[in-house]
């Protein structure tokens, strides 16, 4: 039986004599989990205690009241009257199950922890060792997959083209590499087809018979997650059920590398867990095979099999355990956890360089002067806030186990409904997938996601990553995925990653350790931000436009463009990047969403300027914008060259963040919608320049959190995750009014429109910025007349009563009348495709969809930022008192009120809106 549970108070350990000599045991008080499976309903809640035996005390040890515990194959017992539970000699005991350890990360930490802690904070260095590493992986994949060997070089190594050219890497000397490393390969799986295995004395006792490798029992790259052990990751290989792990090193033992055995030892746990019984691991080092036999002594054999004895699991949940206590409060190792050996590790430098830095506490030592205390503060502060995020990203992964498929469906967070069709091989050895969907139920999943496509169950079953390519929301509509493996998808589940995460963490490491003094000056307000006098006139008939532009070539350090709704941002970042360009700067130019990087380049076109390269991948980037987009495959050299020759680069800050993005220099970095971005998002972009400017509005959409502020879980005082809630441009607009400019003439909404917003959020300087602007109304538009609208839509602002029902996220009756005023708007001649209309909830957005045409854009307001319309209905769901925040927060509502140019409609229960301070203005303003 297994046992979970919160550990409700402190372990006591001690040892006790039994039958077999002195042991060591450790009792831990817990609450069992209402789902323990073992604990028998009459004692759910009730504290009990389970007692770990043996090693297990190790793992008992790290426990702190509130943390979670599993104990697997657990059994009953019965000490003095008091019930309680052991561990057995089967047992396994597994702390925070929840947090997922990724298994290189395990390996890492055998190393040493400091090490897992350094590669956290640095990300994947770029260099070509690593590269080359990747490189020779897809080759191997490949192979399995049955590509010829010589074709899965050309084309991986040309794939790679503007990464290793960055690297200064030429493809022929890469070619050369990565064959020699796949000569290991190509034999050893040529002595698996042949029946044999390769001799090792590893291997003597392992039969031929059960490696008989049937192509049917390869696998390659298996993605695994196990709810059990917290543990996840990507096997590079499966054969006979058995990992088999790539290594580009050498290793002359008969013995593979400690921390290689560890390695496929947690692929074995994940693999056992799936039901299998794993004895044996291997592992291929592919450079012995590149040695030459007379000058190298030693076994040169590169595959090397062990046999996966129950300690060594055992060993490697107890390593585990270790990674998931330490970040549960997220702690930072120093290295005495281990017994590494500083000497001998090529890391050494950098651990003491950030020891330093960062005045930790570090086995290696410190070096150099620690950075001033308020910097410190700050990278603790971001850091801790950082792996918050991380926590909740992992939740959502054990939502994968938790929720049924169902539950998952109505969260949005997966499409259950598939039917599927068919796979096709594609060249390259990747597959497509084709579906149908037997619903249009929505979901978050979107074209271009990375998801987890699965035969129905993405946890024990068949599950591969796959990128949609194709997504249509119809019952009946198609569905095309493509993936590295195949797999017959019934279902999709959004893939929490943690990818954002990684990248904030490189991001702040490089902002703080890496950046430079007179920066940081000026981030942490030692320093006033210095501009110089900029005499030109860029922009002749908008004032705030033109003060924006020349703040934004005359900065030093940096320049703040506050841009309202409608305002011309995209419009002065496109005038501001020439006239950079025109004085000689290289420019980055960057963005939170793609569609924002696009909608600047559209505006550079439309001024007459194209000499700019697209960073981003063909699915993410506009089809418009293609043609500029950098292709990553290609000579080496040449690809390098059209990146650091480009006079203006653009890319998202994800991107930015990339290693490739991190080998390239700018004088200026622009970042749009930086009131979206984290100060760490920020960052990724900023770091690469050597001044930057930002654009955005802090009174629209603010960065997304996922997790909560206020009380942390370890009921520490919360307000850590409120650092990220807040952007960057926000903080500086406040510290430094004066390098900022708020762009003040907006050229999209109706006067009537504009005036709610403007008086709410902009103090009342938002103005038209042309009479045809404020005077806008449908009349404008060809075919369309008010005189068709009913009475009550006359106004360019209207309200329409509707009484609430009773449900929280929904309304009916709402959606019903929404669908009558798209009806009236169509009548009046305004087209379908003109219409949009915006609720808070993504169920009333599912109740509506419904029952309006589908040109009619119908989304919550997430969606609908940057964009606008010539009609908006905004659907409020109001009901009772508003015990919950309707639109999360009042910057939504100013986004939603701002998306129209010539109509808006605000539809909802005005007992219940009447009940908000702020509510209540907007419907005293729609109402005169
Ligand atoms: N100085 C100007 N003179 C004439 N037209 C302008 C000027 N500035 C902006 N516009 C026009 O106003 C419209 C809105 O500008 P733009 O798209 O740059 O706004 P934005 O602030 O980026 O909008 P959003 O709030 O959606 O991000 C565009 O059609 C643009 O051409």
């Amino acid at each position: 039986m297994n046992v979970r549970g919160i550990v409700a108070g402190e372990v006591s350990t001690r040892t006790v004599g039994t039958e077999y000599g002195d042991r060591e045991l450790a009792e831990v008080p817990i609450r069992p989990a209402d789902d323990a499976s073992g604990a028998g309903a009459d004692a759910v809640d009730q504290p009990t205690r389970v007692t770990c035996w043996g090693k297990w005390t190790e793992s008992a040890e790290l426990l702190e009241p509130g943390m979670e515990l599993v104990v697997t194959d657990a059994e009953r017992t019965e000490f003095r009257g008091e019930e309680g539970f052991s561990t057995t000699g089967d047992s396994y005991v597994v702390v925070e199950p929840s947090f997922l350890v990724n298994v290189t990360d395990i390996r890492s930490w055998t190393e040493c922890p400091r090490l897992y802690y350094l590669n956290k904070l640095s990300g994947i260095p770029p260099n070509y060792p690593v590269t080359k590493g990747t490189l020779v992986h897809e080759v191997f994949g490949d192979l399995l997959r049955g590509r010829a060997v010589e074709e899965s070089i050309e084309a991986r190594v040309e794939e790679r083209g503007l990464e290793l050219g960055m690297l200064g890497e030429s493809a022929e000397s890469v070619r050369e590499d990565v064959r020699k490393n796949a000569a290991a390969i190509e034999g050893w799986l040529e002595q698996g087809r042949l029946g044999k295995t390769d001799g090792g004395r590893e291997t003597a006792d392992v039969s031929a018979e059960r490696f008989a490798p049937d192509e049917s029992e390869w696998r390659s790259e298996r993605l695994l997650i196990s709810a059990t052990f917290g543990i996840r990751g990507r096997a590079d290989a499966i054969r006979g059920g058995a990992p088999v792990e790539l290594k580009t090193g050498k290793n002359l033992r008969k013995e593979p590398r400690f921390k290689d055995k560890v390695q496929a030892a947690c692929y074995a746990l994940l693999l056992e867990e799936e039901g299998g019984e794993v004895d044996t691991g291997t592992l291929l080092y592919t450079k012995n095979s590149a040695l030459e036999r007379d000058e190298e002594t030693g076994d040169l054999t590169p595959a090397k099999e062990f046999s996966m004895g129950s300690g060594l699991l055992k060993y490697v949940v107890r390593l585990r355990n270790e990674i998931a206590a330490m970040e549960f409060d997220r702690g930072v190792p120093t290295g005495y956890e281990g017994n590494a050996s500083c000497e001998y590790c090529f890391e050494q430098d950098t651990c003491m360089v950030v020891s330093g830095r960062l005045d930790q506490e570090s086995k290696a030592g410190q070096i150099g002067a620690a950075l001033p205390e308020e910097e410190r503060e700050y990278f603790e502060r971001f850091y801790r806030a950082i792996e918050a995020e991380r926590r909740e990203v992992h939740r959502e992964y054990a939502k994968l186990w938790e929720q049924s498929p169902e539950e998952r469906a109505d969260d949005d967070r997966a499409l259950i409904d598939l039917e599927f069709e068919e796979m096709r091989p594609l060249k390259g050895g990747r597959w497509e997938i084709h579906a149908r969907r037997r619903s249009d139920e929505s979901s978050k999943i979107r074209e271009g996601d990375l998801v987890l496509a699965s035969d129905g169950r993405p946890v024990r079953g068949e599950a591969e990553l796959a990128r949609i390519e194709r997504l249509e929301s119809e019952d009946g509509g198609e569905v095309v995925l493509t993936a590295d493996e195949p797999v017959e998808a019934t279902r999709l589940d959004v893939y929490p990653s943690e990818f954002t995460t990684d990248r904030q963490l490189s991001a702040l490491h490089d902002a703080l350790l890496k950046g430079s003094e007179r920066r940081k000056d000026v981030l942490f307000g030692r320093e006033e931000p210095v501009f110089r006098e900029v005499e030109e006139t860029f922009i002749e008939n908008n004032a705030a436009q033109d003060e924006a532009v020349r703040k934004a070539v005359g900065c030093a350090d940096l320049a703040l463009i506050h841009g309202p709704p409608g305002t011309g941002k995209t419009y002065t970042i496109a005038r501001a990047i020439r006239a950079m360009v025109d004085r000689g700067d290289r420019v980055i130019l960057s963005a939170f969403t793609n569609r924002a990087v696009d909608n600047a380049l559209e505006a550079l076109r439309d001024q007459g300027f194209t000499d700019f390269v697209r960073m981003g991948t063909e699915s993410g980037v506009r089809e418009d914008m293609l043609p500029f987009r950098l292709e990553r495959s290609g000579d080496p050299e040449e690809r390098a060259r059209e990146l650091r020759e480009a006079p203006v680069v653009a890319a998202t800050t994800a991107t930015c963040g990339s290693r490739v993005m991190k080998e390239t220099e700018f004088d200026v970095a622009l970042v749009d919608e930086a009131a979206q971005l984290t100060e760490p998002g920020t960052f990724a972009a900023a770091n690469l320049a050597d001044r930057f400017v930002l654009v955005g509005d802090h009174e629209q959409l603010p960065p997304v959190v996922r997790a909560e502020t206020g009380e942390s879980e370890t009921g520490a005082a919360g307000g850590e995750e409120a650092d990220l809630s807040r952007s960057l441009f926000e903080r500086l607009v406040s510290a430094y009014p004066g390098a900022g400019v708020m762009l003040d003439r907006q050229y999209r909404m109706n006067q009537r429109i504009q005036a709610f917003a403007s008086r709410e959020f902009y103090d009342g300087e938002l103005r038209p910025a042309t009479p045809e602007v404020a005077g806008r109304t449908l009349d404008d538009i060809a075919g369309a007349s008010r005189e068709a609208l009913p009475d009550e839509l006359g106004d360019p602002v209207a309200f329409v009563d509707v009484a609430g029902d009773a449900a929280r996220h929904t309304d009916g009756k709402e959606a019903a009348r929404i669908a009558d005023l798209v009806e009236c708007y169509e009548a009046a001649g305004v087209p379908r495709a003109e219409i949009g209309v915006i609720a808070p909830f993504r169920a009333q957005v599912g109740e509506i969809r419904g029952r309006v045409p589908d040109d009619v854009t119908v989304d919550t307001v997430d969606r609908f930022q940057g964009s606008s319309e010539e009609v908006i209905i905004v659907s409020f769901v109001a009901t009772g008192d508003l015990e919950g925040p309707i639109f999360e927060d009042y910057r939504r509502i100013n986004v939603a009120l701002t998306r129209p140019k010539r109509a808006l409609v605000l539809v909802g229960d005005s007992r219940a809106l009447e009940s908000d301070p702020v509510y209540g203005r907007m419907l005293e303003w729609a109402r005169t």
